[in-house]
């Protein structure tokens, strides 16, 4: 029987099937970060169990770490109970643990592809919902909740539904100055935030296999924001060649069985899905949004729609837009904006450094803006040294800072402030994602530097 790429991961790991009920799930690789495990292990103690396997869990330090001074100790003692709670917990049951300063350390979901850890035809799990970048290698990937965080710890399974399955086409050519976060945003923007629901997405057309590793990372992130279990896309020579020779990849004789059933992961020509939708790729402008949602985004050339355009209740819609301050019918191009940021699990790898840097070269930042460029680890910290863009983002007035998941969320000290702007690269611009009362505008990293440098949303395309 034909089977897609999510039949032949998914069948494969489970460990059994219970009549009417879900599937006892077989977890690969399983990454924990300081935010969602502390009461998990904490479960385990009140009940006295250990760690199944210690070496198939990986910790590090991301949502709660500051992103400058880290060698210092951490001021807000919240935080730096959850960087101690994490890093006692791993020595404790034998977790490898980049904690805050180590040189592996970084937001998860860029340090795990970055050492191998993420392998194609793997099951991954972590207690967060961007769990889906992992997708970008043909791997099952989503995020649990911190229950299950525990289960997975003591029994290496979770209790899982089976999802339905969507497949995602965008085929042709891409414009210039659109990149995989504006084709990400487009697909939201289509599907609406709540369209995935139910589904596990797999992303194909010539659009995805044309695109960088980081590119389909961005692109499988964003899944959740769809509502989607989450993404995956087909693992191909490029992402064998991303994964080579990387810390936990297998080497040798277990590298070339490795790729051979690698070779094998994919969805059968007559395979069919539970919903399919097509893409052209010449339809998709750079990409922004306008409300309070990551569905509520237009081409930058476009104006607000209207109410009556728009799915859902037209107060929700209404009110939304009043807590960004923008109107039915404005224009996007002009609006002056506060803050920049550059970084977070979607957009904070080294070829978003590049983008950013391009168009920032020979620029100046504006006066008016406050740029946050953060790393998504210190290996692309240090690929940013290595390449020269820090002295070209220096010399344009831009300041590195050091890695973490920063302003995405606003869990450490980089807030931006009420009733500000921000154009940010990351993934939510949800009421006070970024601080209490910020305002966020969901964008591609080159649509952030042009931010960064005009001081007001411009169009990307003006500045190459
Ligand atoms: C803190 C964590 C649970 C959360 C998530 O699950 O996504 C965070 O990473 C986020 O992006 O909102
Ligand atoms: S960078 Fe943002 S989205 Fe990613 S894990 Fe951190 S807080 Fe969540």
């Amino acid at each position: 029987m034909s089977t897609t790429l999510f039949d032949k991961v998914w069948d494969s790991h489970v460990v059994r099937k219970i009549e009417d009920g879900p599937d006892v799930f077989f977890i690969d690789r399983h990454f924990i970060h300081e935010v969602t495990s502390p009461v998990a292990f904490l479960g385990l103690k009140s009940r006295g169990i250990s760690v199944l396997y210690p070496e198939r869990t990986f910790a590090t330090a991301d949502h709660n770490t500051p992103t400058i001074n880290q060698h210092l100790p951490v001021q807000d003692a919240l935080s730096a109970n959850q960087l101690k709670a994490l890093e006692d917990n791993a020595a404790e049951y034998g977790i490898s643990h980049w904690g805050l300063g180590h040189i592996k350390n970084g937001i998860v979901h860029v340090v795990g592809p970055e050492n191998g850890i993420t392998l194609p035809g793997a099951t991954i799990v972590c207690g967060d919902s961007h769990t889906s970048t992992h997708g970008a290698f043909g791997a099952i990937a989503f995020g649990i909740g911190t229950s299950e965080v525990e289960m997975v710890l003591s029994t290496q399974c979770i209790m899982q539904p089976k999802p339905k399955k969507m497949r995602i086409n965008v085929n042709g050519e891409l414009s210039k100055g659109v990149g995989p976060k504006d084709v990400a945003l487009y697909i939201i923007a289509q599907l609406t935030t709540s369209g995935g629901t139910g589904y596990f997405v797999e992303y194909a057309g010539d659009v995805f296999e044309n695109m960088s590793m980081e590119g389909r990372m961005t692109v499988c992130n964003l899944s959740i924001e769809m509502g989607a279990r989450g993404g995956m896309i087909a693992p191909d020579q490029k992402t064998f060649d991303f994964l080579e020779g990387r810390l936990y990849a297998p080497k040798g004789e277990a590298w070339d069985k490795a790729v051979a059933y690698w070779k094998t992961l994919k969805t059968d020509a007559d395979a069919v899905f539970d919903a399919e939708l097509n893409i052209n790729a010449a339809d998709i402008e750079p990409m922004i949004t306008y409300g309070t949602n990551p569905g509520m985004g237009i081409g930058i050339s476009a104006t607000i729609p209207n109410a009556n355009q728009v799915e859902g209740g037209e107060e929700t819609y209404k009110k939304s837009l009043a807590y960004m301050g923008f109107h039915e019918n404005d224009v996007m191009i002009g609006k002056p904006i506060d803050y920049v940021f550059l970084g977070s699990c979607t957009n904070g790898r080294i070829e978003d450094f590049r983008a950013f840097t391009e168009i920032v070269k020979g620029r100046k930042k504006a006066e008016n803006v406050t740029a946050w460029l953060v790393p998504g680890s210190h290996v692309v910290e240090a690929q940013i040294k290595e390449e020269g863009l820090l002295e070209i983002l220096t010399e344009a007035g831009f300041v590195l800072r050091q890695p973490g998941c920063s302003a995405c969320l606003a869990m450490n000290d980089d807030k931006v402030p009420a009733g500000k702007y921000a154009v940010s690269t990351s993934n939510r611009n949800f009421e006070g994602r970024q601080g209490p009362g910020s305002r966020t505008l969901l964008a591609s990293p080159i649509m952030a530097a042009a931010a960064a440098v005009t001081g007001k949303l411009t169009d990307p395309r003006e500045l190459f």
